[in-house]
């Protein structure tokens, strides 16, 4: 059974120690949920699990085997959706997620796109081209990434932002069904996303105690 773990991770940003000693561990149908007030390293640890930043100390590995060991491998089986706006503006909303999902590996990039703009409510802009996509229209394209192409561990930095309502829901019914399917997900967020049974890890926990006179 996948596990993703992590152990005593420290993470230094610039010269400043962002959290430190925090563990984790994700099982197969998992989700964790990252809490924490602006700053407190929510972004920084979905980072460093999708090998785009590097523990300044601990360690993390799936299965028991250290995620160190491969990067590539380990790149390969994650879907980052990060703050960044990832649409090409020239392409059409269809054109841009066949684009990603042919280089995940899809089988029918083009079929798989408009699958996944279909199931998070959005079949109306696959012919739409990036630039003139509204805030939540390009997030749920950013979003539809994650279903386009197959991967076991979904890291979405703070997915709700920009959706309304009913993108909440859509997403929030994509990630049941991936994890159904014995998918992984940790989503960091402020607002309140339904995950059943997921465990909630709160960041400021792992903060730097103040020194002596700090506020
Ligand atoms: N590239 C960087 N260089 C130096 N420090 C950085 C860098 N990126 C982030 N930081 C710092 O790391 C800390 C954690 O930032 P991070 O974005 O991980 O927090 P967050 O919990 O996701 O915040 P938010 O809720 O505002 O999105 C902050 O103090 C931030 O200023």
């Amino acid at each position: 059974m996948p596990l993703f773990a992590g152990t005593d991770l420290t993470c230094l940003r610039g010269e400043r120690l962002v959290f430190q000693d925090l563990s984790f561990a994700v099982p197969a149908g998992g989700a964790l949920v990252l809490l924490g007030p602006n700053g407190s390293g929510k972004s920084s640890l979905l980072r460093l699990m999708a090998g785009l930043l590097r523990p300044f100390s601990g360690s993390m590995s799936w299965d028991g085997v250290p995620v160190s060991d491969d990067p590539d491998l380990h790149r390969a089986r994650i879907h980052y959706v990060g703050h960044l706006d990832a649409v090409k503006p020239v392409l059409s909303a269809r054109e841009n997620l066949a684009f990603w999902a042919a280089l995940g590996g899809a089988p029918d990039p083009a079929g798989a796109a408009l699958a996944a703009l279909e199931r998070l409510g959005v079949p109306h802009i696959a012919d739409i081209p990036g630039r003139y996509l509204s805030a939540g229209q390009k997030r749920r394209l950013n979003l539809a990434r994650v279903l386009a192409a197959p991967a076991p561990l979904w890291l979405l930095d703070e997915p709700s932002v920009a959706l309304d309502r009913a993108g909440i829901g859509q997403l929030e019914a994509a990630i049941s069904d991936h994890r159904a399917g014995g998918g992984m997900v940790v989503v960091s967020t402020h607002a309140e996303i339904a995950l059943p049974g997921a465990e909630a890890l709160h960041l400021d926990d792992f903060a730097l105690a103040p020194e002596e006179g700090e506020p």
